[in-house]
This record gives C-alpha cells, structure tokens and sequence, in this order.
C-alpha cells in the first residue's frame, strides 16, 4: 500500500483534486486529478489518471447528491483500497494578517478560519467546505491549510495601508494578494527554468476565473493586483476588479442596493459577463464574436475583451512603475495559459517598452513566446497549485511515511 496525499483547490468555478503518492519520504507522484464543477442544477465529476487518461465522468442533479459527500464517496472506494490516506492539504484562500505559514486545522484553528469569512465572505466558506466535511468523517486526519494570501507578506508596509480612518487598520480592513499558492509555484518553478527571472523584475499574470498579477522582485512578492478582497484589481470572468467606489455610492443611494444585492452585482454579475452581456467564459466570448451577427451583442462582447486586455496593461504598467523597470511577464491559469489573442493584445501595448512578441510562438503557447531581442522576455508556464500544497503538507506527515 502505497501513501498519499489528497489536495483540494477549491476556486470560485470548480472543486479540484489530486491525489499524490509519496515514495521514500519525498518522491511526490501524481496519481489521480480530477475536478467538480456546479451548473445551475446539476454538478459535473471528472478524474483523470497519470497519463492524462479520463476514468471518470459523471453528471448528477443538485438536489438529489451533495457534491462533496459524492466526491469523498468516490476518493474512498478508488482510494482508500489500495492506498493509506497519510494527508490532506488545502487552498485556504484568506490567512488574514496572522496565518502566514501552512497550519494543521485543529477546531480553534477552524473557528479562526471561519471568523475570516467577512474578509472573502464567497471564497472563505467555499475553501473552508472540504476542510469540514473531511473532520466529520475522520477526525484524525491530518488537515492542512495553505494560505493563498501567505505570499504576499513580502509586501511593504506602506503597500498594505488602504487610505481609510485608522480603525479600519485596526480591524484587519488593509490589503493581503491573493493567488498566493500559484505565484509561489512561478516562482520556484523560475529558479529551475529562468533563474534570470526568478530573481529579476517579473509580473506573474495569474488570469483565471479570478485574475491578478505578482511583481516578483528578487524572488518576492513586491506588490499584487488584488487587494483587501478578491474583488480590486484586474476585470476578471465576472467580478469588476478595480471600480470607482462613487460607483457603488450610487447603487446604495439611487438603486436601494443592499449587501446581497452588492455581491451579486461585483461578484457575479460584472467583469466579461457584464460588459459582453453574454458570458464570463473566455472561450465562449471568442467563439461566439468570430460568428456573431446581432450587430449590439458583438459590440459589447469585443468591448468586454478589449477593456480586460486594457485593465492589464494599466496594471502592467503600475507595477512596472513599483518595480523600476521590468525583465520578464509570465502568463498563467485558464486564459494566460490558452488564450493567445489576450496574450497578444497585451504585448502589443507593451512594445514602448521593448517587448517584442513573437507572433508563431505564442500562437503555438510555447515556453518562451518573445523574440530573441525583446528587451522583455514573456513566457507561458501552466501553474500547478496542487503540488506546491502537497509540498507544503509533506512535513506534517514525515512521522507516518
Ligand atoms: N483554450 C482556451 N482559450 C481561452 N480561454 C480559455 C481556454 N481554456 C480555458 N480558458 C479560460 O480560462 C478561464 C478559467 O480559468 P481557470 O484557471 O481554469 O479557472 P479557475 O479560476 O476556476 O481555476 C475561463 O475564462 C476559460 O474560458
Ligand atoms: C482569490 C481568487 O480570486 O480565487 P479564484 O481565482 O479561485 O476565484
Ligand atoms: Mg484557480
């Protein structure tokens, strides 16, 4: 029986898992990897094995199957036969200002996880799922949380400060970065690929569902996109990122918003969907724009894209100002790893600074995807959560493997 590690990536779209078998202490091997993703009324399960090969593929009603209790019923009937449980890590999205480094979640530790939700009041108790349905069913289980604002506590002190009265400081209500587990891949993964860039001036372009980017200097987070919450910043699928706060002045005064009525409008009604009025889905916004023919609904799906590759250079921009000039860009996750026109349109605005991209490469998404001269070398590298987790997890475990 060989040991493992199970680890969740909860997101705000889909639930992912992998399971990592771990020889002679260290040896981490990926196994399985699989994922839920909730549609209105039903929820989809896949899994995969080592060679990329789908064992798995399910689609069950919402009303009828908890998703989590399916995903756990599955992990144990594959799993646990033939393998030893010794672990399990977790993308906790929100440490707040004192968990900086991976806890084991005891019951205090889970309250004080739990008492962090106003901070990400959708992703904490999204993140925080599996950790409880994980206690009810093994209490001694080893869990253990890994904090995806934890990177960032290179930050500079000034750069944390929200220009808010004090109190809110004292409260906790002052800026932390988010995608912390992905840029802490980047960055590791840089030091085997691009040493030059791993402790160069590089911006990691985390654009997934949710979007951010990392000014790397030195090998440390300097300065990141996202903020107090997972909403500043960049546009994202369909959050607003970055927005005049007058703006929600006047949903409170003129439109009687409330606080749901809030959420729903930034979190889930805003960004791509919002503008394009058709979907936060970047592969649906580029496939329905090459044969729209609803003349509006094509002016709004082009402004969608055209205003998120905008917001990036604005915010490549910023950064590049922070760090005093600028090496290398990575791009990564859903869009920064598969969309070449974004990738495109993005160096394109870059060229005053001496980026050149090479146009076939990016199209293929190749490894590097400028030209041998840009003063800026920008390069494509799928990030990898997962293992940086079960990284993180192993010293947990030594005494069981
Ligand atoms: N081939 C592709 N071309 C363009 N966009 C893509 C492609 N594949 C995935 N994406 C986009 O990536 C986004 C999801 O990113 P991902 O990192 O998987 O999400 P999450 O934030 O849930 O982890 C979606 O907007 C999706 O359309
Ligand atoms: C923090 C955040 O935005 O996470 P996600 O990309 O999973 O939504
Ligand atoms: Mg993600």
């Amino acid at each position: 029986m060989s040991n493992i590690i199970v680890v969740f990536n909860a997101g705000s779209s889909s639930l992912k898992f992998t399971v990592f078998a771990i020889e002679q202490k260290s040896l981490i091997e990926k196994l399985i990897k699989g994922r839920l993703e909730y549609d209105e009324d039903v929820f989809h399960f896949f899994a995969s094995n080592q060679n990329d090969q789908t064992i798995e593929k399910q689609t069950h009603a919402l009303n009828k199957n908890k998703p989590l209790e399916f995903l756990f019923n599955w992990l144990k009937e594959h799993e646990q036969r033939q393998h030893n449980i010794v672990g399990i890590g977790h993308r906790i999205v929100h440490g707040g200002p004192d968990f900086l480094d991976p806890v084991r979640v005891t019951p205090t530790v889970l309250k004080q996880l739990e008492a962090l939700t106003p901070f990400a009041p959708l992703h904490q108790p999204q993140t925080l799922a599996p950790v409880h349905n994980i206690a009810e069913y093994d209490q001694d289980l080893p869990q253990i949380a890994c904090f995806d604002t934890a990177f960032h506590r290179t930050i500079p002190d000034i750069a944390r400060l929200l220009p808010l009265p004090q109190r809110y400081k004292e409260k906790g209500v002052r800026r932390y970065g988010f995608h912390g587990l992905s840029f802490d891949f980047l960055a590791q993964r840089l030091q085997q690929i691009d040493p030059e860039l791993a402790s160069g001036r590089t911006i990691l372009a985390h654009l997934g569902n949710g979007a951010s980017l990392c000014a790397l200097k030195d090998g440390k987070s300097l300065e990141t996109t996202m903020g107090f919450s997972a909403l500043d910043g960049l546009m994202m699928g369909s959050r607003c990122g970055m927005i005049d706060p007058g703006a929600l002045l006047y949903m409170l005064k003129e439109e009687n918003a409330d606080w749901n009525i809030l959420v729903n409008t930034l979190y889930h009604q805003s960004g791509l969907l919002g503008v394009s009025g058709l979907s936060s889905d970047m592969r649906v916004l580029r496939a329905h724009l090459a044969h729209e023919t609803d003349p509006l609904l094509r002016t709004h799906i082009q402004q969608a894209l055209s205003l998120s590759a905008y917001r990036i250079v604005e915010e490549i921009g910023a950064l590049v100002a922070i760090m005093e000039g600028l090496d290398g860009i990575v791009f990564t996750a859903g869009i920064g790893e598969h969309d070449a026109t974004l990738r495109k349109d993005v160096c394109g605005a870059l060229g005053w600074l001496g980026l050149k991209l090479d146009d076939d490469a990016n199209s293929r998404h190749a490894s590097i995807i400028s030209q041998p001269e840009s003063t800026i070398r920008v390069r494509v590298e799928p990030t990898h959560e997962e293992l940086v987790i079960c990284q993180k997890v192993l010293p947990f475990v030594q005494d069981q493997l």
